[in-house]
């Protein structure tokens, strides 16, 4: 028997010693300015570090947007693969955010360059795309849970274009809620163990009642909700209450810019993120 923890097992034990917050490192170009520092390799590099200082121990999980590091090309991503080691090294689960979706043999090489054993500097997850299938997934969400790893699948984004593609309905059920059927069988082994699953979702905290509307159980998947859009993107904390609703114990609120405003003094930032977490601890408990 494999004494391997599992994703959610992992992420439970951080989420309890750290709080529920998911922290994001989105250096884009206004924001690296604001902090004083150029555009360019450097101060991507500056700007990393210093997040990785100010959450690295301190946060529960932590959320890289690939495609701020992926701009700089490989010097950039290897930017990345620093944080996700030094983050991962001090006790913060990393979760990249690179919303990869394909078919086939492509997602194959996307699951083994994300969630394989033997992959370079790999996360302890990844955001994926269900929009070309949720069955396209399969490489990602079988390989995820073979090396304790787990998987975030958008189901009802944040931003004001997803419902013409989530809340659209075909035989009966709407996108969205095919993605929570998937994620719900996916997860139903580590529900009868009585454990959070390896298949998390991405539902956004601005989404109104789409949730109701759409009648989607979010509580049955038993898996991580990740809701993207609390602070800068105008979700708070009573939303989290109104979309989740008896699923809040397993959302993870994330914000980026909000807490990423505080920088670039490691302290205020790490403070920042401290205050976030302890407002949404009270509101999830
Ligand atoms: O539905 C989604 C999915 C992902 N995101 C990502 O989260 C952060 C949000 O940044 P804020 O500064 O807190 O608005 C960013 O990386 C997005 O790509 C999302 O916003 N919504």
């Amino acid at each position: 028997m494999s004494t391997t923890p599992t994703f959610g097992q992992r992420l439970r034990e951080a989420t309890g010693r750290l709080g529920p917050l998911c922290a994001g490192i989105d250096p884009h170009r206004a924001l690296v300015e604001s902090w004083g520092l150029a555009y360019d390799l450097d101060g991507l590099r500056a700007f990393t570090r210093a997040c990785v200082e100010a959450f690295g121990g301190h946060v529960a999980v932590v959320k890289p947007q690939s495609a701020f590091f992926e701009v700089f090309g490989s010097a950039g991503v290897a930017v990345l693969e620093e944080a996700v080691r030094d983050l991962r090294a001090a006790g913060t689960l990393v979760l990249v955010d690179a919303k990869r979706g394909d078919i086939g043999t492509t997602m194959d090489a996307y699951a083994e360059a994300f969630l394989g054993k033997d992959a370079v500097d790999a996360p302890d997850a990844v955001t994926v795309s269900p929009y070309l299938g949720y069955g396209s997934l399969r490489p990602a969400i079988d390989l995820a849970e073979q090396t304790g790893r787990g998987v975030f699948v958008l189901a009802l984004t944040s931003n004001p274009e997803g419902p013409e593609v989530q809340h659209a309905v075909r035989d009966g059920r709407s996108v969205a809620g095919t993605v929570v059927a998937g994620a719900t069988a996916d997860n139903a082994t580590a529900a009868a163990r009585g454990e959070l699953g390896h298949v998390g979702l991405v539902v956004g905290a601005t989404v109104g009642t789409a949730v109701q509307d759409l009648g989607l159980d979010l509580a049955a998947v038993n898996g991580a909700l990740l809701a993207p859009g609390v602070g800068a993107q105008g979700g708070t904390a009573e939303d989290l209450k109104r979309v989740f609703g008896d699923a809040l114990s397993n959302v993870l609120p994330a914000s980026s810019r909000e807490v990423l405003g505080a920088g670039p003094d490691v302290v205020a930032l790490r403070d920042r993120a401290a205050r976030t977490s302890e407002a949404m601890a009270a509101l999830l408990s």
